[in-house]
């Protein structure tokens, strides 16, 4: 791979480093924390920011995307940031017309129908061509996050983002993309084939430019139950850290991987057994529980429901107190179980940071 000869060497040294010790299952202070979405609109700074623009048309722009991936760590003491940006960059890629319409969200104005529709995605993408508007912005933010946290890349997986491009949008059944899983199962897999490779792609491109961790998203394993999960999201799970960390290997690297199977609550030993060095979880899963079905072979990433930021901070830092006691402050990453939303209190998320630090903190001293 030709981007893996450009790293840049010139980063800065990193400050912290106790997210990317956390998901070696190494000792820490205090447990590290960050929140899904952590750029997004309960920020008034990111609302004002992206006012009147595009959001894809933001996603293209390397300044902009540092900007709002500095806002959150500029109000709290995350310990990671992630890159703004958005897994739909991908089908985009692959050539088709993704828009984001306000109070819709993502849509397609022309989704897959049926397998031949395959032949009109671009066969061989060429990622650096495509996707260096993200590269370029993971090398300006890596250099002007200064050190102070690491900062994760990340990617839809693939079978989430083949839901998307079938439904041509958010959905509650899912049942057009399922509909495919059971009538055109090996049109399926070819798709799925495609954006895997992809996908191996993109996030090696995406360490080249300086991501220092990656998170692979499979936001919709809840609409597949244990079997069509077996055959149409896990191998391709695997396939992805496999082929990652192979290449990363021959040039010396070390990139920790994150796997979010959201409501995929099933696969969760399966996930915890796929070179993955962390599991993300979501807040159906009991923190002892999710410990035990993995048996200390990854470390855990989550769970707090994201509702419970609703909370007054007293209840948050009770929340949190539990949350931590159960997962255990080694191997631990705390997080949310999914995103925050937007009519979230920016007090809140705060509160939320502080309870991980202190508790945390109290906790090792113990
Ligand atoms: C499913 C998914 C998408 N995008 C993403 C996922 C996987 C995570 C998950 O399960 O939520 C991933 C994503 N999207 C965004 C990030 C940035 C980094 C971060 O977490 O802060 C990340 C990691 C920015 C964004 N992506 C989006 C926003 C909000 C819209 C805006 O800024 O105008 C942000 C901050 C838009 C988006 N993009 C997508 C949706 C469903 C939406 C929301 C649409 C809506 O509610 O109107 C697709």
């Amino acid at each position: 791979l030709i981007f893996l000869d450009h790293i840049p060497k010139d980063f800065p040294k990193l400050k912290n480093d106790a997210f990317l010790r956390a998901c070696h299952g190494q000792e820490t202070n205090h447990v590290p924390v960050w929140c899904m979405r952590q750029a997004g609109r309960y920020l008034p700074e990111f609302r004002e920011f992206r006012a009147g623009k595009d959001f894809f048309e933001t996603c293209r722009s390397p300044a902009a995307c540092c900007e709002l991936t500095l806002q959150p760590l500029r109000r709290f003491p995350f310990d990671a940031a992630i890159i703004f940006s958005d897994i739909l960059v991908i089908p985009q890629a692959m050539g088709m017309d993704v828009q984001m319409v306000a109070g819709k969200g993502p849509t397609f104005p022309e989704p897959l129908k049926e397998p031949e529709d395959l032949l009109l995605l671009q066969p061989k993408v060429d990622v650096n061509k495509e996707l260096g508007y993200v590269f370029k912005a993971i090398t300006l933010t890596r250099h002007k996050l200064d050190g102070k946290v690491p900062l994760i890349g990340f990617t839809g997986a693939p079978w989430t983002l083949m839901a998307y491009m079938i439904e041509g949008g958010g959905s509650t059944t899912h049942s057009k993309a399922k509909r495919w899983l059971y009538r055109h199962p090996e049109a399926s897999h070819k798709l799925l084939k495609m954006l895997t490779d992809v996908i191996v792609e993109y996030l090696l491109g995406q360490v080249a430019a300086g991501a220092q961790a990656l998170q692979v998203f499979e936001s919709h394993a809840g609409c597949l139950g244990p079997v069509e999960f077996q055959e149409f999201s896990l191998p391709y799970l695997r396939d992805i850290a496999r082929k990652v960390k192979d290449q990363l290997k021959e040039s010396g690297q070390d990139v920790p991987m994150i796997v979010f199977a959201k409501d995929g609550h099933y696969g969760l030993e399966d996930l915890s057994q796929s070179h993955y060095e962390v599991v993300g979880l979501d807040w159906t899963i009991d923190p002892r529980s999710a410990r035990e079905r993995t048996g200390g072979k990854v470390s855990l990433q989550g769970n707090m429901d994201p509702c419970a930021l609703y909370a007054p901070k007293e209840r948050i830092s009770e929340i949190v107190k539990k949350m931590l006691e159960g997962f255990g402050t080694r191997g631990y990453i705390a997080n949310l179980g999914h995103g925050l939303y937007p009519d979230m209190d920016p007090e809140n998320v705060g509160a939320f940071v502080e309870a991980v630090h202190t508790h945390s903190r109290h906790l090792n001293l113990k």
